[in-house]
C-alpha cells in the first residue's frame, strides 16, 4: 500500500501547472514501457484543472494516440445531458486532443439515455474485462482486477470520491469492478462507479481538490478516518493529493507550500 503523498498549491493554476507536468511524465514512462497509457477520469472540477495539457509543451509532446481513457465514475444519462461526465470531460478536453475515438471508453450510451444503472455498470464492467483480455488494462498482480496507469479523482465535501458515498453499501463492494447507485447524495441519483478494490489497484492516483468546503473531509481522509470515502484510498505505486491552500486548511502541522 503506498503512502499518500500531499503538495498544497497556492493557486488553482499552479496546482493545474504541476498536475500537467506529472500526467505528462507517466504519460511518457508507460508510452515509453508499453505502448499504452490508460488514464481514469473524474468528472467534477477535475476537468477544467486538465488546461494545462492542452498548451505546449504537452498539447504537442504528448502522445495522444497512446492514451486510453475511462471514467471512475458516471452519471447514468445520455452522453449529450448536462450532468454526463463524459460531456463535461469531451467539451473541456477531450476534443481539443487527438486520442483516437475508439480510445475512449464511455457508458453505454443507450442504456445510459435509457436511465438503466444496473445494466449500465454491468456493460461498463464487460467493456473494461474486454480491454483486459486485449492486454490495453494490465490486471493487479494475481488479483485478476484491473490495474490503470493514472486515475485523476476529486472529493465532494461529503469525502465521497468516485461515486462511493459515505454511509452507502457500495464502498464495500469486494466482487464487482464496477457497481451502480440509484440514490447518490449527489444529484443525479443514478450512477456508475468503479469498486474500492479497483480504484485501490491503480499504479498512481491522483485526488486533486480545491476550496474550503472540501477542507474538514481532506483532513479527515487524511488521517483515515472511518467512514469518509476518500480516506481508503490507496494505489499500488504512489498516491498524491493535489490541494490548493483552502482545501489544506484544515490539516494540522502541514506547511508545505510549493
Ligand atoms: O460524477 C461525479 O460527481 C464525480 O466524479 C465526483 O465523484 C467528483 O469527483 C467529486 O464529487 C468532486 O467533485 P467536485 O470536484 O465538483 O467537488
Amino acid at each position: 500500500m503506498a503512502p499518500a503523498k500531499k503538495i498544497v498549491f497556492k493557486t488553482k493554476h499552479e496546482l493545474a501547472v504541476e498536475l500537467a507536468k506529472y500526467t505528462a511524465n507517466l504519460s511518457s514512462k508507460f508510452c515509453k514501457e508499453r505502448g499504452i497509457f490508460t488514464v481514469v477520469l473524474s468528472g467534477g472540477d477535475l476537468i477544467s484543472w486538465l488546461w494545462k495539457l492542452l498548451e505546449p509543451p504537452y498539447a504537442d509532446s504528448i502522445e495522444w494516440s497512446k492514451w486510453h481513457i475511462f471514467w471512475v465514475d458516471e452519471r447514468v444519462c445520455g452522453w449529450d445531458d448536462a450532468d454526463s461526465n463524459y460531456k463535461l470531460a469531451y467539451d473541456g478536453f477531450l476534443s481539443k486532443v487527438p486520442i483516437p475515438a475508439e480510445n475512449i471508453y464511455a457508458i453505454d450510451k443507450g442504456l445510459g439515455a435509457e436511465g438503466n444503472a444496473e445494466l449500465a455498470a454491468e456493460r461498463y464492467e464487460e467493456c473494461l474485462k474486454e480491454k483486459v483480455n486485449k492486454n490495453i488494462i494490465r490486471t493487479y498482480k494475481s488479483s485478476g482486477f484491473p490495474q490503470f496507469d493514472l486515475q485523476l479523482l476529486g472529493m465532494g465535501p461529503d469525502g465521497h470520491m468516485a461515486s462511493l458515498f459515505p454511509g452507502h453499501d457500495q464502498i464495500n463492494e469486494k466482487v464487482k469492478w464496477v457497481t451502480f447507485i440509484t440514490d447518490s447524495p449527489k444529484p443525479p441519483p443514478k450512477r456508475i462507479t468503479f469498486t474500492l478494490p479497483v480504484i485501490n489497484c491503480a499504479s498512481y492516483n491522483v485526488m486533486a481538490v480545491c476550496d474550503k468546503e472540501q477542507a474538514h473531509s481532506v483532513a479527515a481522509a487524511l488521517t483515515h478516518t472511518k467512514d469518509v470515502p476518500a480516506g481508503r484510498l490507496t494505489a499500488d505505486v504512489e498516491v498524491v493529493w493535489f490541494l490548493d491552500q483552502a482545501a489544506a486548511s484544515k490539516l494540522k502541522g502541514w506547511c508545505s507550500v510549493l
